[in-house]
């Protein structure tokens, strides 16, 4: 079966001062969608960017925006996020209280829908809002942060969800996130994992080469 693999640069770990500049240098060399990760200081002990820098990034740029919300009740700031040019939102499972609403509202303003799992939430809460879903997001570290190391057990559970999804002939797209460097890329696209999130790696790093070396390497997993 064919599988269209793509590579989410996050933001979060670009530098500020040129923050343009890069995020333009890594969507030229390949990369199909900017991960953006908002934070609330609530849900996840840190506190990011929100939607005044989204909407000032947008006006330079059309590429494919992939909002991660790490925001405590995200319900309340749908209709912003999609105003400020999300494609895609992404909300956790942990910081919902009605999850299928949440769900359903971002669907109702026509932009992809996706849920976050945390490494300690079992993939059953996802049981009755999969149909709705466009993309499920498996964290490989718990959120807050950038740079932190992949925790080995979540390899078992994109394994878990690959096979899920194949069973029930759905088309989801896995993403992970947190961890995806040289050492641990084979190994999350080997377990299923098609939309790959890397902060560090790619930032800290010589963007338009790590991009490109990336995408090379996800090419391999294109008919898996
Ligand atoms: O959502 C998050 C962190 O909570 C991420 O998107 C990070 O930005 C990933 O950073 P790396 O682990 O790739 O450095
Ligand atoms: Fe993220």
């Amino acid at each position: 079966m064919s599988r269209h693999n793509i590579l989410a640069p996050s933001i979060l770990s670009a530098n500020f001062n040129h923050l343009g500049e890069d995020i333009q240098t890594v969507i030229s060399a390949g990369a199909e969608y900017l991960h953006i990760d908002v934070m609330d200081g609530m849900f996840v002990p840190s506190i990011s960017f929100g939607m005044p820098v989204i909407k000032s990034i947008r006006k330079e740029q059309n590429c494919f925006f992939d909002v991660h919300l790490m925001v405590q009740d995200p319900g309340r700031y749908i209709d912003d996020f999609v105003s400020c040019g999300a494609d895609s939102i992404t909300v956790h499972a942990e910081a919902c209280t009605h999850l299928h609403r949440v769900v359903q509202s971002i669907k109702s303003k026509g932009v992809r829908a996706a849920v976050a799992l945390n490494p300690s939430t079992p993939l059953n809460v996802l049981d009755y809002v999969m149909d709705d879903l466009d993309m499920v997001l498996i964290m490989t570290v718990n959120p807050g942060f950038g740079g932190q190391s992949y925790i080995p057990q979540m390899t078992e559970k994109i394994l878990e969800l690959r096979k899920k999804i194949q069973e029930s002939g759905r088309n989801i797209d896995i993403q992970v996130d947190g961890g995806v460097n040289d050492q641990t890329i084979h190994t999350v696209l080997d377990a299923g994992a098609n939309i790959l999130v890397a902060g560090s790696a790619v930032f800290k790093g010589e963007l338009a080469e790590k991009v490109k070396r990336y995408l090379n390497i996800m090419k391999e997993y294109q008919n898996y």
